[in-house]
């Protein structure tokens, strides 16, 4: 018998989407209307939750808009209440005709073409056609893919599947561009599903593979696992039944877990078809029932009808072609409620295989060959081997040996194109596997070669940071640092300003201006001079006056001496009431003029204030170094003999020692000796001469 495309595409057309796991556009539809929310799965009992009105408030109080949540409940019924998914993509669009929103309202259109894709082929058109008018309106370019992936759906439902192919191909293309992994994986699915269709398992998985590991990445673990159910049954058809039952095995787990009842109602009736292929009749039996009661809580009637078809299967494959009978008119009489010609096929074919066992022969040849018009229209290879092959036995058994020969060729032409088949397929599957393999390796390579890049840069970011608050803190601390030098600079220089300065007077103290004294003896080219200045009498001062009034006087004394000086000359205290005087390069004659002006002027002291019958008067003993080997003591010496020599030649006077026993009397107080009688018994010691008592240049 030949195949036409017609044939194949009058048999998909006829053939429901039932028994996949997932219709694939359903999926792709139901993930992009997903897409902006959690996906609500159906609760236990398959029962969907009705969005309130309360709901739609909240929605709308909270800002969003009140269709999103119908739009997202009318993604997750696709699957298990289509009718359900229809009314609630139709009142979003009703919603957002009053409050327009161009991505809402694509993906409300895009469930409605899903839903009607399957119906009514115009409608669906007109859906898809006004979802790509809004394209524009939207930023998210990748919706494109969606438009295109449902238009590829309504092909596919017609049996077009060369021009849905291009349409998926177009929409993988399109959402690879746009960097829209989720619209990816869509469409991934939707291609993958359809090359299984067509018998190109190979790239069917790797469709669905690289569909499974973008749902992963993005986090939407259940389209993950529809991917995952979407692989297995391409191992099935590859006549891998048992990677096909592992993975079924372990979706099933998943499903579970998450609640999703009917899938798992589906899954179940795959993973007994697998059990079923192995011979494995127990294993089948419970996947079968459990899929049976699962179907049977959900009211779901065509996956009732499945699981009703594999018990039958195993009771032949125990021996009880009776049972089995009564089980298939049951699962007929479903079938006949929800039409599947695939399933109607399959039921024939364990009626026909029943029947035979019972040896009601013209029976079983009936139904057989009823399958084997279906099963060759579907090109459907392992069921058509298993038709031809029984066909065979039945006429053989009737006597009809031509014609059961026939069949036996078919069968053998059959079984060797399926064959053929499944192992180029495994062959190309394996290649694919390896290079996926490769890839994944070199992709986990890169990855982790990216991952040290980037540890690697955060690292060098962090130094950075690190080193600019190193120079920041540094310079906060350079800065801090040279404030508590300059800080230190001016207090030692104060301290030592203070420790060189004579408190009281404020002239420098006698360390300071004797530390002179050496340098000057060296570096004078010419000689220099030196006055030790004392306050006669200054002791009466204190004792009829007071101590302050005798700080006073000190304080007089040293401004005068100060006043009189000009650099490089120097004063100092040496110590109670008694002076120095530094004189580089100044011979004696000018040292004794000095002197004698110093006498004079702290004689014009004004000492009203205090002590009005009263004047200060000083006695001053000068030297010059000498020409060689002079020292600061000796000089001192000298200065301090010659005061002495003033002293007791009567005060107020100026008096020379050029050498250590010289003296030499440089202003003899003119108008006479100290009066030591102006306070009677201090004789010498008493050294506050008293006014009008001594002649001018005395004491006075
Ligand atoms: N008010 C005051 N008195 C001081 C200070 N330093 C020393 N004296 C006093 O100066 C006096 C010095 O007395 P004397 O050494 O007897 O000398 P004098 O009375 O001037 O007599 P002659 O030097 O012999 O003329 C002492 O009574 C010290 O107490 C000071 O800083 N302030």
């Amino acid at each position: 018998m030949k195949l036409h495309l017609s044939h194949l595409q009058a048999i998909l057309r006829r053939l429901p989407v039932l028994i996949r796991p997932r219709a694939p556009m359903r999926t792709a539809i139901a993930l992009i209307c997903a897409s902006a929310g959690a996906f609500i799965a159906p609760p236990p009992g398959g029962s969907t939750p009705i969005v309130s009105m309360n709901m739609l408030g909240l929605a709308a109080a909270s800002g969003t808009h009140p269709a999103k949540a119908l739009i997202e409940r009318a993604a997750a019924a696709v699957r298990s209440d289509p009718q359900r998914s229809r009314r609630d993509a139709q009142a979003a669009l009703a919603l957002l005709a009053q409050r327009p929103d161009a991505e809402l309202e694509i993906r409300a259109q895009l469930l409605l073409c899903d839903y009607f894709s399957e119906r009514d082929r115009g409608v669906a058109e007109a859906h898809a056609g006004r979802a790509r008018e809004l394209l524009p309106l939207v930023q998210r370019q990748g919706l494109q893919a969606g438009v295109l992936n449902c238009a590829g759906a309504i092909l596919e439902t017609v049996g077009d599947n060369e021009r849905a192919g291009e349409l998926y191909d177009q929409a993988v293309a399109v959402a690879e561009q746009t960097g829209d992994r989720e619209m990816l994986a869509a469409a991934l699915y939707s291609r993958g599903y359809l090359q299984g269709l067509r018998a190109r398992y190979a790239a069917a998985l790797m469709d669905l593979k690289r569909a499974q590991a973008i749902y992963e990445q993005i986090g939407l673990p259940h389209h993950a696992l529809t991917s995952l159910n979407g692989i297995a049954i391409m191992y099935n058809r590859m006549g891998d039944y048992a990677q096909a039952r592992d993975i079924y095995a372990e979706a099933l787990k998943e499903q579970r877990a998450a609640g999703m009842y009917r899938e798992v109602s589906v899954t179940l009736h795959n993973l007994g078809r697998a059990h079923e292929n192995l011979l494995q009749w127990n294993n089948a039996q419970e996947a079968f029932q459990q899929a049976l009661k699962i179907s049977r809580g959900l009211k779901y009637e065509r996956g009732e009808a499945y699981a009703l078809r594999g018990l039958a299967s195993v009771a032949i494959g125990q021996g009880d072609p009776k049972g089995a009978l009564t089980i298939l008119d049951r699962a007929a009489e479903l079938q006949r409620r929800t039409p599947d010609a695939r399933l109607d096929a399959q039921i024939q074919l364990a009626r026909g295989i029943a029947l035979h066992h019972l040896n009601e022969l013209p029976e079983s040849a009936a139904a057989l060959i009823h399958a084997l018009d279906i099963f060759e229209q579907a090109e459907s290879h392992q069921e058509l081997l298993a038709t031809y092959s029984e066909l065979a036995a039945v006429q053989a058994a009737m006597g009809q040996w031509q014609q059961g020969y026939l069949q036996l060729l078919s069968a053998q032409k059959t079984a060797e194109r399926l064959f053929r088949n499944q192992i180029d397929q495994r062959f190309a599957t394996l290649k694919v596997e390896f290079d996926t393999a490769g890839k994944d390796k070199e992709n986990a390579l890169l990855l982790r070669e990216n991952l040290a890049n980037q540890n690697a840069l955060a690292q060098a970011r962090r130094a950075r940071h690190l080193q600019a608050a190193v120079i920041v803190l540094t310079a906060m601390l350079t800065v801090l640092l040279a404030t508590l030098a300059i800080h230190q600079w001016r207090t030692t220089r104060r301290m030592r300003v203070l420790a060189m300065t004579d408190e009281l007077t404020g002239v420098p103290n006698r360390r300071a201006v004797l530390s002179r004294l050496p340098a000057l003896l060296k570096q004078s080219a010419s000689r220099c001079s030196l006055l030790i200045i004392d306050i006669d009498y200054f002791k009466r001062i204190n004792d009829e006056h007071g101590h302050s009034e005798g700080d006073e006087a000190l304080k007089l004394v040293a401004a005068r001496l100060r006043e009189g000086i000009r650099e490089p000359a120097s004063i100092g205290r040496l110590g109670g009431e008694e002076f120095v005087v530094l004189l580089p390069d100044t011979r004696i004659d000018e040292a004794c003029a000095l002197a004698e002006r110093f006498r004079q002027q702290i004689m014009a002291i004004d000492t009203r204030r205090w002590a009005a019958d009263r004047r200060i008067t000083v006695s001053i003993g000068v030297t010059m170094s000498l020409a060689l080997g002079d020292t600061p003591s000796a000089m001192l010496q000298r200065a301090d003999a010659a005061l002495y020599d003033a002293k007791r030649t009567g005060r107020n006077c100026v008096r020379v020692r050029l050498s250590a026993h010289e003296c030499k009397a440089e202003n003899a107080p003119a108008d006479g000796p100290v009066d030591d009688r102006a306070e009677g018994s201090g004789g010498n010691e008493e050294r506050y001469a008293q006014q009008g008592d001594a002649p001018a240049a005395g004491f006075t």
